[in-house]
């Protein structure tokens, strides 16, 4: 995802303020006690100012002690609660947006998705909603209640000496003017130092997911060095941050020191020509100590602001990457219902506009119910109908339809709940043997697992198991075989018990007797539901219906084996060559 993308959206604080909108009131009321504490310590110098004077005109002083001491605990008291609801506050804030996030991403549209890096998107849910936390508490609470603080702070000190404090102005514009040099570096350092996370999320999963093959390859010491680099990127930026921001901060405590030491000086000479007394002079050195804490924090609010406002770039960037629309979710599956019809006409698609077309005018038509197999040299676009089914992409031209309906007017979920899919590399999730199989359909009942079960012939499998169903299955189910693993996703599949069966079949061979057995039960279930096969065995598409035989992006003949066999010279050559090299 590109950097510029961030330029086009709306700015970082009207999206933090979307986020925090949720939360006004909690986030109102950790600001009004914060304001609180510092009200109660902006009131220590006055009654400091009068505890002086009680002394000098040899006045009791017991009511000004207790007065400060009351002030010092309500100080505390307020300031513990207040940076309590603050902190559960961001933390709500964080949650609001770690959720609106995840679940965009379940929606991304696949096109999006083969545009991203999953480690990337990874980090954008996980390590940037996390710098929202800070941004919420010390950015948009110390804006407010610092700048209120510092605004009640200077108008106390206009009281006390107006003098002094156009000299303390006078200063701080001076620092003020340095601040804004400062600022757009940590910006632009914050930002680059979480896309360097970003990459790392990104090289992680790289590696993580392929690690057999890394390992194999003896590739770790590259593949150590480009993680390296990507920390090492973050680490360079991050200091890079940390170096404009205590640039920053210190420019502010200078400010102060130099205020502090004008004022005395100022105030010192004020004194000597009794322009003012010395009370007031301790009293205004007091403001100016104070003054030092809603600085600060008004400081350290616009450089937070500047991390946070990276990290929100970095969340919108991923909000605005094509998704589909928001629905709830469909009960599947739908019981009592017949086998779907399709039909391809003229369909041209391509992955991306940079790309060459896929399909060239791709057309065919598939009865409601039975087997048809889809063959073809390997890249002639057979997966990427099942794509184009499951809506994965929308074609560029022609029409699809299912169940004599353009698949476009289809709901999504509706059309979903109607299919079943197993992916050529038969994905399976980490979790339990038992979450796999009912990740299409929670639903299902013990019966039906059961029986699935057997016809899939992964009973054997599960009584050897010693959880059973509840064994974990590991990382994308590496401690099933490969086998194991296919008949999983054809039970998975089985068990939504689909209108439409889409089996992309695996190219390497199951054992001949599990194959024997699945051929059966893709059979039994093609009597009752449409099923279509990307077929690399010449098992399967003898027993096919019909056969589609694509090549580079078109249909070159329809038929059955034995039609095809003598009609056409592509599938003469598949069904000699590749087909009986599988067949076993
Ligand atoms: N996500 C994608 N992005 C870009 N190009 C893709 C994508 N998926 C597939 N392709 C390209 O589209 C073409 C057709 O791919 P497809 O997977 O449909 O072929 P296939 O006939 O199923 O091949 P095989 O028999 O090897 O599985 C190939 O050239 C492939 O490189």
């Amino acid at each position: 995802m590109s950097n510029t993308a961030e330029e086009s959206g709306p700015p970082a604080w009207r999206l933090l303020l979307g986020y925090v909108r949720p939360h006004r009131w909690a986030l109102l009321g950790g600001a009004v006690l914060s304001l609180m504490t510092g009200a109660t310590g902006l009131m220590l110098p006055l009654v400091a100012r009068d505890l002086i004077d009680d002394l000098s005109d040899d006045r009791a002083i017991t009511g000004a002690l207790l007065l400060m001491s009351a002030l010092v605990v309500a100080n505390a008291v307020l300031g513990a609660l207040g940076s309590y609801v603050l902190r559960r506050t961001a933390e709500s804030v964080v949650l609001g947006a770690r959720r609106s996030l995840s679940s965009y991403l379940l929606r991304l549209r696949i096109a999006a998705v083969d545009r991203s890096e999953p480690g990337d998107l990874m980090a954008r849910v996980t390590s940037d909603t996390t710098l929202l936390r800070e941004v919420t508490t010390d950015s948009l609470v110390g804006l407010g209640t610092g700048g209120l603080t510092l605004v009640a702070t200077v108008v106390l000190m206009g009281f006390v000496d107006p003098v002094l404090l156009g000299v303390t102005l006078g200063v701080i514009a001076l620092a003020g003017t340095v601040l804004g040099v400062i600022v757009p570096h940590i910006n632009r350092a914050s930002r680059q130092a979480q896309d360097a996370v970003g990459v790392m999320g990104a090289s992680l999963e790289r590696v993580l997911g392929a690690l057999r093959t890394v390992k194999a390859s003896g590739a770790e010491p590259r593949e150590e060095r480009t993680l390296h680099d990507a920390a090492q990127e973050s680490w360079r930026q991050s200091v890079r941050a940390a170096k404009w921001s205590a640039a920053a901060g210190n420019t502010a405590g200078l400010a102060m020191q130099i205020a502090f030491i004008t004022v005395l000086a100022v105030g010192g000479a004020r004194v000597a020509t009794d322009a003012i007394d010395i009370g007031t002079l301790v009293a205004f050195l007091l403001f100016v100590f104070y003054l030092m804490a809603p600085i600060q924090q008004v400081v350290g609010a616009l450089t937070q602001y500047q991390t946070g406002s990276a990290a929100l770039a970095r969340i919108q960037e991923a909000l605005r990457l094509p998704a589909e629309p928001a629905a709830g979710p469909v009960r599947s599956p739908e019981t009592g219902t017949t086998p779907a019809a399709l039909a391809f006409d003229d369909v041209r698609f391509r992955y991306a506009e940079d790309l060459p077309y896929v399909h060239h005018g791709v057309t065919f038509t598939v009865p409601a119910q039975g087997m048809t197999a889809f063959v073809g040299p390997s890249g002639a676009g057979k997966t990427t109908v099942f794509s184009l089914i499951e809506r994965f992409y929308d074609p560029g031209s022609g029409v699809i339809t299912f169940d004599g309906r353009d698949l476009a007017d289809w709901e999504l979920p509706r059309l979903r709940a109607s299919i079943g899919y197993v992916e050529q590399d038969a994905p399976v999730l980490s979790g339990s043997l038992r979450d796999n199989l009912l990740l299409g359909n929670p639903e299902a009942d013990e019966g039906a697992l059961t029986r699935v079960l057997k016809t899939t012939r992964l009973d054997g499998l599960v009584s050897r198991l010693p959880d059973g169903l509840d064994t974990l299955v590991g990382h994308r189910g590496t401690k099933l075989s490969g086998g194991e693993r296919q008949r999983v996703a054809i039970a998975r599949a089985l068990l939504r018990r689909p209108r439409l069966l889409l089996l992309d079949e695996a190219t390497s061979q199951l054992d001949a007797v599990n194959e024997a057995a699945l051929r059966e039960t893709v059979a039994d279930v093609a009597r009752t539901t449409t099923v279509l096969v990307v077929a690399h065995r010449l098992s399967t598409v003898t027993m096919a219906d019909r056969i589609v035989v694509m090549d580079a992006g078109r249909v070159r003949a329809v038929g059955t084996h034995r039609e095809l066999v003598t009609a056409d010279p592509l599938y003469a050559e598949l069904a000699a060559t590749q087909f009986l090299a599988t067949a076993g």
